[in-house]
């Protein structure tokens, strides 16, 4: 599991740290695996260390006392190495006469000429923790003239730290190193696709980080948690789900939503509405049934893909909210939750409750999501008392109780029509087995990205072939856990 911190806890921490060990050691052993980095790049990408030449990219803090230590500690291999200062009054001290003394040469930034596009490894310490807004256009104007890689230090300047927004020119480097912790812009986008590779670097800041503010599931946490039926299990005690989706004008969302509960677990998945024979068609071990007061018991009902908003989408959805047992509310359902707030009565009180919206089914829902993701569905998941989760590049999970997990997909291969009903399907599966709601969710949404990446495997795809590929994509966890 990746844990991730906001700044302020990072700070917090690190004040502790500071106060305990000698001026300027946390600062140089960062510098310093900032240096390796480097090193192992130019080695790389040109074939030597020795004899090449960096470009430190040198703002008005810390981050860029990094830089300049990275470049006094790549002296020491015998590196050329150039630091462009864009504040020189503020440049850190002990940094500039490190790297003064280890013979690197130091330039202002309006005199910097032909420098930056001279470099064979570019480091951005530009801006670090402290950052505001997109880079100022000095700044910017010196990164648009580096023409080599570029290695960012602790983050690419220029994205926002905690929320991962992008608001204006911003580094995009081909790697990161980054300390102690990661922080919400490594995992959420569009930032996190700034950053490159990213290094996590050990400066002792973990004991006194506590709880983690967002987590990132690895593979082997999603295979840990997945349901793989047990020698006394049988159809109906893995977990029976429902789904109450899609209709005669949507049966696809009825067959895609079912797909994705058919294809994450073994046990019985039943459906009920007016799609039952095309549903019937492509899944006969379907118990399908034309209505909710025929569909049996469930573990879990999925409701909301392709349901409309009629008046018999809306008894739809308050018939399973009312039934008693975990229900997961996408697409259409967010939609009548959003405009009937009546809705929210028939929901049996303690029953979990799993929303899925997109950004738009979010507005209606919450309201304008924002530049702060994670901020927006942690509120909403408090307010409505239900996991929320937001799809998008970085889909952001959240419990009432502020847990908080983000998958990063960086591609676009989930973003397909019908995709959403089958994630959805995944979720209802993995309630119905009896997962806690935010880890199904999590799951779902790694397991989701997976499959879709097995699927497209460098084309586009559509949502019935991802939906294929869940098989492979829960065999190829099998295989690396
Ligand atoms: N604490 C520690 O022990 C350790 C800390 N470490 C390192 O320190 C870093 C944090 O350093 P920090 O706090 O000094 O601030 P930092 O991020 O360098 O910003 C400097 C100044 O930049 C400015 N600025 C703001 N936005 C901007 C923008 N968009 N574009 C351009 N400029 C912008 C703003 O100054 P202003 O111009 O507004 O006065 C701001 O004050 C951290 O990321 C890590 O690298 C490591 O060494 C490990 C040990
Ligand atoms: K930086």
């Amino acid at each position: 599991m990746r844990e991730v911190w906001t700044t302020s806890r990072i700070r917090a921490a690190e004040d502790v740290v500071l106060a305990r060990t000698q001026s300027g050691a946390l600062m140089r052993r960062a510098a310093f695996a900032v240096s390796v980095r480097a090193a192992r790049m130019l080695r790389e990408r040109t074939g030597r260390v020795t004899g090449r030449h960096v470009v430190l990219l040198v703002g008005a803090g810390n981050n860029g006392g990094d830089a300049l230590w990275a470049g006094a500690f790549l002296r020491r291999r015998g590196v050329g190495v150039t630091a462009v200062l864009l504040a020189p009054d503020k440049a850190h001290p002990e940094g500039l006469s490190a790297l003064r003394r280890a013979g690197g040469r130091v330039v202002l930034a309006q005199d910097v000429g032909d420098v930056p596009a001279e470099a064979d490894l570019v480091i951005d310490g530009i801006v670090g923790l402290a950052a505001r807004g997109g880079l100022r256009p000095d700044a910017a104007a010196l990164v648009e003239r580096a023409t080599a890689p570029i290695l960012a230090v602790d983050l690419p300047s220029g994205v926002d730290p905690d929320t991962g927004a992008v608001t204006g020119p911003a580094v995009t480097a081909a790697a990161t190193v980054t300390f102690g912790a990661y922080k919400p812009l490594h995992v959420l986008h569009p930032a996190a696709s700034h950053c490159g590779d990213v290094h996590l670097i050990d400066i002792g800041l973990r004991p006194e980080l506590g709880e983690p503010d967002t987590r990132v599931l690895d593979p082997d946490d999603v295979a840990t948690r997945l349901p793989l039926p047990r020698p006394a299990d049988d159809k109906y005690t893995q977990g029976v789900v429902g789904i109450a989706a899609g209709g005669s004008t949507y049966p696809g969302a009825a067959v895609l939503t079912t797909s994705g509960a058919v294809l994450t677990k073994s046990g019985m998945v039943r459906y009920a509405g007016s799609a039952a024979d095309v549903v019937r068609a492509r899944w006969p071990e379907v118990i399908a049934t034309g209505s909710l007061s025929d569909a049996g018991r469930v573990q879990a009902w999925v409701t909301g893909p392709g349901l409309g908003t009629a008046s018999g989408a809306r008894e739809t959805v308050r018939e399973v909210l009312a039934a008693g047992v975990p229900v997961i509310a996408d697409a259409d359902a967010v939609n009548l939750l959003a405009a009937h707030p009546d809705l929210w009565d028939a929901r049996e009180p303690g029953t979990p409750l799993v929303l899925t919206p997109h950004e738009r089914e979010f507005a209606r829902l919450a309201g304008d999501v924002g530049h702060d993701r994670v901020a927006a569905v942690t509120a909403a998941a408090k307010r409505y008392n239900a996991v929320v989760l937001l799809k998008g590049h970085s889909t952001v999970i959240a419990d009432p109780k502020g847990h908080v997990f983000v998958h990063y997909t960086g591609r676009a291969w989930p973003a397909t029509a019908g995709s959403g009903d089958v994630l959805s399907g995944i979720i209802g599966a993995l309630l119905a087995a009896g997962i806690a709601p935010l880890y199904a969710a999590a799951c779902a949404a790694w397991l989701h990205d997976s499959a879709a990446t097995i699927a497209a495997s460098g084309a586009p795809v559509p949502a019935s072939l991802i939906a294929e590929a869940i098989p492979a994509a829960i065999r190829g966890l099998r295989v690396s856990a």
